[in-house]
Parts: structure tokens; C-alpha cells; sequence
């Protein structure tokens, strides 16, 4: 193994990059280890944009070092830009440009690009091949931007929000796609909002707010299967007195309404806790609802972190 396929695909260590007075990032540390998937997630303008462009070395940082496979990506980007694909977000191509030709472009700039037919194919743009670029939908702009990323076989790929906009059959054949990538070798860094995407796709999840990294982990380390988190999930009428049926039930277990009409009790939650549950709900003369006991999502352990409030 050569020193450069020994080293992370990327590593970031103490980033800053301030627009102004914005302090976008704010001390970001990142590893993501050779042929994995780390997914950033983050509420809008938590940084992680600004973090992968400064990878991808269109930005240059304040503070902060960054390697990309073992590269400087702003001092060293003619060695590293041919080993990288990029998709940014929102797209980014000439209004007019025809989808076929686009992509034969960005192939015409690859050593050894994949086939522009059968890529185009596979994402499901053969029959857009003659449309101009500001005639796609938006999913296809995506799809076609997702193929220019991918057509140079890159080492490394940056996905920023790969799959917004996207309706759920082109969101699924995308993520088949990243989950080929990992298993053909390929790094993958994406950014996305969707929990679901970040649970099914990652080896490594790094969560950041104000520009810093405030949790990481493999998914299940995130959302631990210690018994003393798990949590029950129900839905019953809305506005039930949630501080009586903590009371009832074992010392150290909380009821709360998460949204309306849902409930969340939190700590060890053992059969007599379910029991317990049900039977008070039956004494209000309610029926419990799709009644879960599992560990807490995602998308719980984000909110706990990140908070609720709009940004
Ligand atoms: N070119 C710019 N000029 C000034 N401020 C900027 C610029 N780009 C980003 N910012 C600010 O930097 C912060 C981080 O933005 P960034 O786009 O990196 O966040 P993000 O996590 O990618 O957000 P989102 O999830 O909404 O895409 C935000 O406060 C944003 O307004």
C-alpha cells in the first residue's frame, strides 16, 4: 500500500472559515477513513457546506489543516482533482447545455471516464439526453449532476444534499448507487437532511452546529442500545396529562408529547413499563397507537443536540 492509500480520504483538523463577521466554521475536526460513507448533518447554516467546499478547495480555510486523500486541496488541487467527484449543491451547469453533452464534457476531462450512455442509463436520463439543462426537473438536474460527479471513477466523492428534491424512486436508486460506490472501494462524504438517508447510507455520522462538531458516531453508537435509553413511542389523542403517567409509572421513566398526539417515554423500558402504559391509557379510556419499543432515532438524538427551533 502506497503512503497515499494509506492515509484518511480526509482529514480536517481545527477548521475556521469566517465570511465577514460570520464565523461559518468554528474548529471542525473530520476523519473520514479510506472506502467509507460519513454522513454531515447539521441544521441550515451549521457550516457543512462551507466544510466540503473547503475540501473540495474552492474555499480557502482561515485557520485549520485539510487533507484530501493525503493532499493539500487548494495547493496541490491539479494532483487532486482528477481523483475527486463533485456534486454540488443545487446543481451547477450552463442554462443551455444539453444533458448528454454535459456529461460528455465533464467524461472528455477524465482519464478513464465510465460510459456517458450507460451512466446516463442507469440514472435514468437516457430520455433527457437532447433536453437543455434549465429544462429538467429539478430531480434530474440532481441525477445528471450525481452523473457528472461520478463519470471520472473518483476515488473520493462530495455529495451535498444528493438527493433533495428528489422523488422517492429516484432517492432510492441514489442510494443504491452510493451504497455500490462504498462497496466498489469509493469514499463517500455527503451532507444531507434526512435522517433516514444518513441511518441507511453511513458508516460514520458527524453532526455539527455553529460550525462545530457536537456528536459523532457510527449510526447505532448515536442512537445506543444501552436499555436505560431505550424508549417507548405511542400515539393516542392529543393533549393527554403526560406528568400523571409519569407518575405511575418506575423511577426514572418520562412521559412527554413529542408532537401532537405522540408520546415518548424515555428509560428502562421492561415489560412491566408497557404494561403499566397501556393499562393507564385504557383507564383514560384511550387506545395506545402504534405502540414501538426501540431504541431512540436519528432524528431524536439530532433534535436533543441541535434543539427544535427553526434556524
Ligand atoms: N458566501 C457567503 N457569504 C456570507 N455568508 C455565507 C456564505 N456562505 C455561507 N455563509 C454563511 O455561513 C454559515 C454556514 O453556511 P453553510 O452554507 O455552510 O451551512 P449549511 O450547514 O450547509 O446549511 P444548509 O443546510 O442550509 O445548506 C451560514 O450562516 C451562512 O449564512
Amino acid at each position: 500500500m502506497s503512503a497515499s492509500e494509506a492515509c484518511p480520504a480526509v482529514e480536517v483538523s481545527g477548521l475556521v472559515k469566517r465570511y465577514g463577521s460570520t464565523t461559518a466554521v468554528d474548529g471542525l475536526e473530520l476523519r473520514l477513513a479510506r472506502g467509507k460513507v460519513l454522513a454531515l448533518l447539521g441544521p441550515n447554516g451549521a457550516g457543512k457546506t462551507t466544510t466540503v467546499e473547503v475540501c473540495e478547495g474552492f474555499l480557502r480555510p482561515d485557520a485549520g489543516r485539510v487533507r484530501v486523500l493525503g493532499l493539500d486541496p487548494r495547493a496541490e488541487s491539479d494532483k487532486l482533482r482528477p481523483r475527486i467527484g463533485v456534486m454540488p449543491q443545487g446543481g451547477g451547469a450552463y442554462p443551455g447545455v444539453r444533458a448528454g453533452e454535459m456529461l460528455k464534457l465533464v467524461a472528455s476531462c477524465a482519464a478513464n471516464p465510465l460510459d456517458t450512455d450507460w451512466l446516463l442509463d442507469v440514472l435514468g436520463l437516457s430520455n433527457a439526453l437532447r433536453t437543455p439543462y434549465k429544462r429538467l426537473s429539478g430531480g434530474q438536474q440532481q441525477r445528471l449532476s450525481l452523473a457528472c460527479a461520478l463519470v471520472g471513477r473518483p476515488e473520493l466523492v462530495f455529495l451535498d444534499e444528493p438527493t433533495s428534491g428528489m422523488d422517492p424512486q429516484a432517492r432510492r436508486l441514489v442510494w443504491n448507487m452510493i451504497s455500490a460506490l462504498r462497496n466498489d472501494g469509493v469514499s463517500v462524504l455527503l451532507t444531507t437532511h434526512l435522517m433516514e438517508e444518513a441511518e441507511s447510507l453511513a458508516d460514520h455520522v458527524v453532526i455539527v452546529d455553529h460550525g462545530r462538531v457536537v456528536a459523532e458516531g457510527s449510526p447505532a453508537q448515536l442512537t445506543t442500545e444501552d436499555p436505560d435509553t431505550q424508549q417507548l413511542r405511542f400515539k393516542a389523542r392529543p393533549g393527554l396529562d403526560t406528568s400523571l403517567l409519569t407518575a405511575a409509572l418506575p423511577e426514572g421513566c418520562h412521559v412527554s408529547e413529542a408532537a401532537l398526539g405522540t408520546y415518548i417515554v424515555t428509560g428502562r423500558v421492561d415489560p412491566q413499563v408497557v404494561s403499566t402504559v397501556t393499562a393507564w391509557c385504557a383507564q383514560q379510556g384511550v387506545l395506545a397507537e402504534e405502540l414501538h419499543v426501540g431504541r431512540r432515532s436519528l432524528e431524536d438524538v439530532f433534535l436533543e443536540l441541535t434543539g427544535r427551533e427553526l434556524r
